[in-house]
């Protein structure tokens, strides 16, 4: 008599969790654990800036070796002691919640589609980094306005003498000088404390991935620099689509995050496990974007985010400050980031190149939303 052993397999599918990349959607993260688990971050540091404000070089260094050191595993970490007055950044806020309950129709006279740089407002739901977007699972899903601006010569605090050439390659910022002049005003003067204390930081990141201080500051004189304030509506209890925004990594060099209270935001580990990044007051949060992941040739990693369905009957405001690298700037490879052993991975960056190819990726979204806006399929008109 023979017996035969039937192998019970446990043949479990992969797990994924998918991202929004340089553009596009599909990138993806195994889930991974046990045996197969990486040894991976499950908090974010927070870093004591005032160090950074020393005029001793190894006090500095100081400061610049642990951002590295944070950067290369985590790509996210707070700032405390970071220098931006409480009163500008309760003031962004002010403005912020006082221009997002204006009604509808007042807003969307700055509407950023009528804007060639998108700069203005962007009506709730016009996000789309969420990965069921490609899967056509339902058209509102991010449930959040934002505002955006970005670099203005007369509210920069060392402003550089840019050729017309170098001006020309600037978009024009809209406002709502009519309706709410002190918008722009509590905007811009945060935006001016914050592009100085980025070039602060780009001269920390500079000694961390050990090139002189200065390595950046040409590429800085006029950078790519933008907020888009946000303000999260509460989500429907009955609508589980409704989400914060989908999982993605920033493309510019780095991130300045104020966020309130309410919390939300979660960045993704090797493990593809979500890790909460909680509201910490006097802090920002601080990421690496794609271009500085390109520079330091991976040493620096562009860490994967969100922020998370929110529960509760209150909205959630933040502002992120995207700090990029001036349109003419050319980027290699840091010279101390390669070697014959460790060749670059990444091509050159120039910035304008990039921001043309990714303008060309995102061409046919924005078209059909533009289409879908005129014809009132989604209504930019919603609001909470
Ligand atoms: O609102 C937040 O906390 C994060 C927003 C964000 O990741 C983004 O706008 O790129
Ligand atoms: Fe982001």
């Amino acid at each position: 008599m023979s017996s035969t052993t039937v192998a019970i397999t446990s043949a479990t599918q992969p797990q994924y969790e998918y991202f929004y990349q340089d553009g596009r959607f599909g990138a993806k993260r195994e889930v991974l654990t046990g045996d197969k688990a990486f040894k991976t971050f499950t908090e974010i540091p927070i870093v004591d800036l005032a160090p950074a404000y020393s005029d001793k070089l190894e006090d500095r260094e100081q400061v610049a070796r642990k951002i590295a050191e944070v950067f290369e595993t985590v790509g996210f970490m707070y700032i405390k002691n970071h220098g931006v007055d409480q009163a500008i950044i309760d003031e962004a806020y002010r403005v912020t919640k006082e221009y997002f309950d204006l009604p509808t129709e007042k807003k969307m006279q700055n509407f950023n589609y009528k804007n060639d740089g998108l700069r203005g407002y962007e009506a709730l739901y016009s996000a789309r980094l969420d990965e069921r977007f490609k899967k056509g699972v339902s058209d509102n899903i991010e449930k959040k306005e934002g505002y955006t601006f970005s670099y203005d010569e007369e509210w920069d605090m060392v402003p550089p003498n840019l050729t017309e050439a170098q001006r020309a390659l600037h978009y024009i910022n809209q406002w709502p000088d009519e309706i709410f002049p002190e918008f722009k005003t509590g905007m811009m003067t945060y935006w001016s404390h914050m592009l100085t204390l980025g070039r602060r930081l780009m001269r920390l990141f500079a000694l961390g991935l050990d090139v002189n201080e200065e390595y950046f500051d040409n590429m800085m004189r006029a950078p790519l620099a933008t907020i888009r304030t946000h303000r999260y509506s509460p989500m429907d209890p009955n609508n589980e689509d409704e989400n914060g925004i989908g999982a993605h990594t920033d493309f510019e060099t780095f991130t300045m995050l104020s966020q309130d209270s309410i919390g939300g935001l979660e960045i993704l580990n090797l493990n593809a496990q979500w890790i909460p990044a909680p509201p910490i007051e006097g802090t920002f949060v601080v990421n690496v974007g794609d271009w500085l992941q390109q520079a330091s040739n991976g040493r620096f990693v562009s860490t994967v985010h969100r922020v998370k369905r929110l529960t509760g009957n209150q909205p959630r405001y933040s502002i992120p400050f995207f700090f990029g690298l001036d349109f003419d700037a050319y980027c290699d490879v840091l010279p101390t980031c390669q070697s014959p052993e460790n060749p670059p991975k990444y091509k050159p960056l120039n910035i304008k190149e990039y921001l043309v190819g990714l303008r060309k990726k995102q061409e046919a979204r924005l078209a059909k939303r533009k289409a879908e806006v005129e014809a009132g399929i989604v209504s930019p008109f919603d609001s909470y």
